[in-house]
């Protein structure tokens, strides 16, 4: 039976996918961890913490290179919640380009001003005369799962869309509308666009991806929309740039202490993710993703080591080896196996980087010797046993 920690809660439909084997766990022992937005980096993990799956896109919550250092493999849900920060990002545009949130907020304030409600809105209602999105210019930048989705959309509202995203897969590629034209700079698409979505993984590299001197030439009262991390945007230069009106609106989904209460800025309470069916993706993803890894060793989705699989467990027993990506692994592993007289049946080897994984189907037994023998050959990071009991 294998334990695991969930650090925030997870949809019901996703705990279905554990299975007989696997149960959720409150205690401080568990094999592997589901979870959210929880942010992973204070936690001390479980000795035999083995995966650690984040429901969801970003990671930047889960502590990923000391998890790396350990052999615990990190996967996500790429693409589960996609959809549902689309139309979060439609719907932000909408009420930036039509001045939603000001409309609706002066409404209510007339509930205590003793006037004719129908009589004063038709009055007033100039005041918050917006524009059409129809025919504007937007840049997406980031054209990953959503990026792609967001981009496609725009397009069918009208928008003429700029895509940006040097590393674009060939996956996404395949996805976007042939009408999205191609960006090949940040600044350009500053300069020309109307409204500007954001939508990259937070990583060293694009911490600050827009900032002061993006800003500075941007076209002016452009709309800026950072429904992915808040470290993305120079917060300092967002909120100068909104505050001399150079921006007309900054929407964010990750808010802090900073930005609230700032006018032309928009909080959303982090909802992007926030809707039944993309909690009960991300959780079914997930916990197909930890039962496959937890009972037959299989690697799907993870961001620090290789995509790899045999399959589900037909032999007798399964080897699985996380270990450096050096010269001689296979071969020293194969030799200790061969002098111990075990028969490989099947294999795989894959690598990513500088680690890498195998897995060996084996007729025999493994015993307890030729596991502590093969966690002894030096570059070798851990070594898990399946047994097959079926
Ligand atoms: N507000 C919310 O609730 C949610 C926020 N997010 C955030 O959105 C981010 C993106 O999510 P997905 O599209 O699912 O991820 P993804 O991994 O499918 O796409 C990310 C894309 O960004 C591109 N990229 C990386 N560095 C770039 C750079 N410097 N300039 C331009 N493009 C760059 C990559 O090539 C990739 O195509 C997540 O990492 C997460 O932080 C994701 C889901 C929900
Ligand atoms: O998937 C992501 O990256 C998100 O930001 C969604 O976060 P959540 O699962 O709603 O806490």
């Amino acid at each position: 039976m294998y334990k695991i920690k969930t650090f925030n809660k997870i949809a019901k439909e996703g705990l279905t996918q554990l299975g007989e084997n696997i149960r959720v766990d409150k205690g401080e022992d568990y094999d592997g961890v589901i979870l959210r937005s929880y942010n992973l980096h204070e936690e001390k993990l479980s000795d035999n913490c083995k995966v650690v799956v984040r429901a969801g896109a970003g990671v930047n919550n889960v502590p990923v290179d000391s998890c790396t250092e350990k052999g615990i493999v990190v996967m996500n849900t790429p693409g589960a919640n996609a959809n549902a920060v689309k139309e979060l990002v439609i719907a932000s545009l909408i009420m930036t380009a039509r001045n939603l949130d000001k409309a609706t907020d002066w409404v209510q304030t007339l509930k205590d001003k003793n006037v004719d409600v129908a009589k004063t809105v038709e009055k007033e209602k100039s005041n918050f005369k917006g524009n059409e999105l129809q025919g504007k210019r937007v840049g997406v930048i980031g054209l990953g799962a959503i990026g792609v989705l967001v981009a496609n959309a725009l397009y069918e509202l009208g928008m003429e869309v700029y895509g940006y995203d040097p590393y674009l897969s060939i996956e996404h590629a395949w996805s976007i509308n042939k009408n999205i034209n191609r960006s090949y700079d940040i600044e350009r698409i500053f300069q020309r666009c109307d409204f500007v979505t954001i939508h990259v993984p937070l990583l060293e590299s694009t911490k600050n991806l827009v900032n002061e001197q993006v800003l500075r030439n941007a076209k002016d009262g452009i709309k800026v929309l950072n429904l992915a991390r808040g470290g993305l945007v120079d917060e300092d230069a967002i909120l100068k740039a909104v505050e001399d009106g150079s921006v007309s609106y900054y929407v964010t989904d990750i808010p802090n202490e900073k930005v609230l209460g700032k006018e032309n800025v928009i909080c959303i309470p982090h909802l992007g993710a926030s809707t039944v069916e993309s909690e009960a993706n991300c959780a079914v993803m997930a916990g197909k993703e930890i039962r496959d890894f937890l009972e037959n060793g299989n690697i799907k989705n993870s961001v620090n080591f290789p995509e790899c699989d045999l399959g589900a467990m037909v032999s007798n027993a399964r080897i699985c080896i996380i270990h450096k990506n050096v010269p001689n692994m296979v071969g020293q592993i194969s030799s200790l196996l061969a002098s111990n007289d075990v028969n490989i049946a099947n294999m795989i080897n894959k690598s990513r980087g500088e680690n890498a994984y195998t897995m060996i189907d084996v007729d025999n037994d493994v015993n307890d010797y030729i596991e502590k023998t093969l966690k002894e050959v030096e570059g070798v990071t851990s070594v898990r046993i399946l047994k097959n009991d079926k």
